[in-house]
């Protein structure tokens, strides 16, 4: 069976998907980005499936989209911010390489901007951002083998911490 090199979680803004490509590239591997899949997956945007349908069935649509990248992929796994609030998603991470972007409420903010298209900051970005940094910010560290700052830092500059944390070449 295959498994992601790592495994990378956080909340929106921690830099998931973009710190997954950097560390993707740089070991010839490919990025897997649960949300991605998703949308894939049922042609539409996360947006438009939590619009149309809601947040539960994006979440089971995430936890199904998890689970087979869990299962299949061996390259670097971007997961979507809200996954590991799911008890078996948080099952199956055990035994998985994870590293938790840790971000404070600032650099988020800034980060996925005001005009976020993420649906759940929609109309108070900083309000809900901060709940949701105080809500998971236990959870994040619990499925973690290893946390990373990313506050101040760039993209390419927290690439480099996740080798070092994995204690890996580049
Ligand atoms: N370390 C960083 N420093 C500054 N901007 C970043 C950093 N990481 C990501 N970004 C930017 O923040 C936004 C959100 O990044 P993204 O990778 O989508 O985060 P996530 O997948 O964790 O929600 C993007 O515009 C990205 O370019
Ligand atoms: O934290 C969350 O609940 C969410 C995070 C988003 O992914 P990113 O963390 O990649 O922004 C996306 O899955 C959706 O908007 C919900
Ligand atoms: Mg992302």
């Amino acid at each position: 069976m295959s498994r992601p090199r790592v495994v990378l979680v956080g909340p929106m803004g921690a830099g998931k998907t973009t710190v997954g490509a950097l560390l993707a590239d740089g070991w010839g591997v490919a990025l897997r980005d649960t949300d991605a899949d998703v949308e894939a997956h049922q042609g539409r945007s996360v947006q438009e499936i939590f619009v149309d349908d809601g947040e539960p069935a994006f979440r089971a649509l995430e936890r199904e989209a998890v689970a087979a990248a869990l299962a299949e992929h061996d390259g670097v796994l971007a997961l979507g911010g809200g996954a590991v609030m799911d008890p078996a998603t948080r099952d199956r991470l055990a035994g998985h390489t994870v590293v938790f972007l840790r971000v404070g409420l600032a650099d988020a903010a800034s980060r996925v901007g005001l005009a976020s298209s993420r649906p759940l900051l929609l109309g108070n970005v900083r309000g809900q951002l901060k709940k949701i940094l105080d809500e998971r910010a236990a959870v994040y560290a619990g499925v973690a083998s290893a946390v990373v700052d990313t506050d101040g830092r760039g993209p390419a500059e927290v690439a480099e911490a996740v080798r070092a944390a994995l204690e890996v070449p580049a």
